[in-house]
């Protein structure tokens, strides 16, 4: 490919957007957001629940990762404060976090401080991303930064990426790709470090990288290297943390907590609102057959001695196997103008089953909240309102 076909159209953070003069090739997606969705499909792999970005920069790469259900704490660094400060927020939860809570707690904390400190609550991570960081060390930090990460944060999973210099060529006028890079390496020099790193700190280390080249320019390699390094042996066990003394030397300078349904108020709200409306629904769906005994009986729905409601129909949402396991279950009933829902039945639909191990669990959390019946096994609805309201009764 001729050189001039490239152009580089910004350097921005990091974020290097490398644009082709002529359409012959382009980053789709651009490089920088490549590396984030490289780390993404990592997380979603190995579904890791510690995760640190270190050079976390302006947070883009936390703020896709958050949104990731296996993940409960995640943590960035970067000795730039006011990048973090400037970031903070839209990390924090919004409205739709707390209409739908996720299923286990996530806490993000943001640190200002440098890679080459050691803090101990960075200890016992499953994954540590350090994404376009190592070229903006100088030498000194370059050369603690190994036995800070490896050694003493020591994670299961470490991901490094940085420029490949051999791609630089492909880019008219470059020589570093961005004004703060210390050093841009060939794919020779960061494997013979990440190699000698890898083996000093007993980790293994398997190469790939972003950014495919151009047709014809494929000896030049990825314009971003990436070095995925795992733990021989695994994860440091909770006893050898322990060990550790606490230092905290970085400054926290955000944090926040994700509403979760592990948290009771929060999973009592959901549980409350599922129930009350799998009630709802069976109640609509049971009140034309109600309706129907009321009418063969008189004006008023009367009491019709625990007639047993139908079945209701069935949309498309449930798979064979649920719908059998909802048949088989206890039927709602009425009685007078009463609805009957056992809470056997609530538990067999897939939502509240997810939600609610068994019968007991589920009456003692929504029992200050929703009416039951005298023995504590059905929810009661009133069917005279409804009947009241919609038949003119
Ligand atoms: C090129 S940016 C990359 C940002 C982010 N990782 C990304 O990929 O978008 C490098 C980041 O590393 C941070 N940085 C540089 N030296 C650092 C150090 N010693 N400790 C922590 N962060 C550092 C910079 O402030 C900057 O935010
Ligand atoms: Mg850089």
């Amino acid at each position: 490919m001729e050189e001039n076909n490239l152009q580089c159209s910004s350097v921005v953070d990091g974020n290097f957007e490398e644009v082709p003069r002529e359409t012959a090739i382009q980053f789709k997606p651009p490089l920088y957001r490549q590396r984030y969705q490289f780390v993404k499909n990592l997380v979603d792999q190995h579904e890791p629940k510690k995760v640190a970005d270190l050079g976390c920069g302006d947070t883009s790469l936390l703020r896709l990762l958050k949104v990731n259900p296996c993940i409960e704490l995640l943590v960035g660094v970067d000795i730039n404060e006011d990048k973090l400060r400037w970031r903070g927020d839209s990390l924090a939860p919004f409205l739709g976090d707390f209409l739908k809570p996720r299923d286990l707690n996530l806490t993000i904390t943001l640190y200002h401080g440098s890679v080459v400190e050691r803090d101990s609550r960075l200890l016992g991570f499953d994954l540590i991303t350090c994404i376009e960081l190592i070229e903006h060390l100088d030498s000194g930090d370059l050369a603690r930064f190994p036995e800070v990460v490896f050694g003493y944060l020591s994670p299961s999973m470490i991901v490094i990426s940085t420029p490949n210099s051999e791609f630089n060529p492909l880019f008219p006028s470059v020589t570093l790709r961005d004004s703060d890079h210390k050093f841009e390496w060939t794919r020779m020099e960061f494997q013979t470090w990440a190699l000698y790193v890898a083996n000093r700190y007993d980790y293994s280390v398997e190469f790939t990288g972003v950014g495919e080249p151009p047709a014809g320019a494929e000896n030049v390699g990825y314009c971003t290297q990436i070095g995925i390094f795992r733990k021989n042996g695994g994860k440091a066990t909770e006893s050898c943390l322990s060990e550790q003394h606490d230092q905290h030397v970085y400054k926290a300078v955000f944090t926040t907590s994700y509403p979760s349904l592990q948290q009771e108020r929060f999973f009592k709200l959901v549980l409350v609102n599922e129930v009350s409306q799998q009630v709802e629904s069976l109640r609509v769906s049971h009140l034309p057959r109600q309706k129907e005994q009321a009418g063969e009986q008189g004006d008023k729905p009367k009491d019709i001695g625990g007639s047993k409601a139908p079945v209701p129909c069935f949309g498309p949402v449930f798979t064979e196997v649920e719908k059998a396991k909802i048949e088989n279950s206890p039927t709602p009933f009425w009685v007078g103008d009463k609805f009957f829902v056992p809470l056997q039945r609530l538990l067999a639909y897939p939502k509240l089953n997810r939600l609610c191990a068994n019968e007991e669990m589920m009456r003692s959390v929504i029992a200050d909240s929703i009416p039951l019946s005298r023995d504590g096994s059905a929810v009661v609805a009133d069917l005279r309102n409804y009947f009241d309201e919609q038949f003119e009764f």
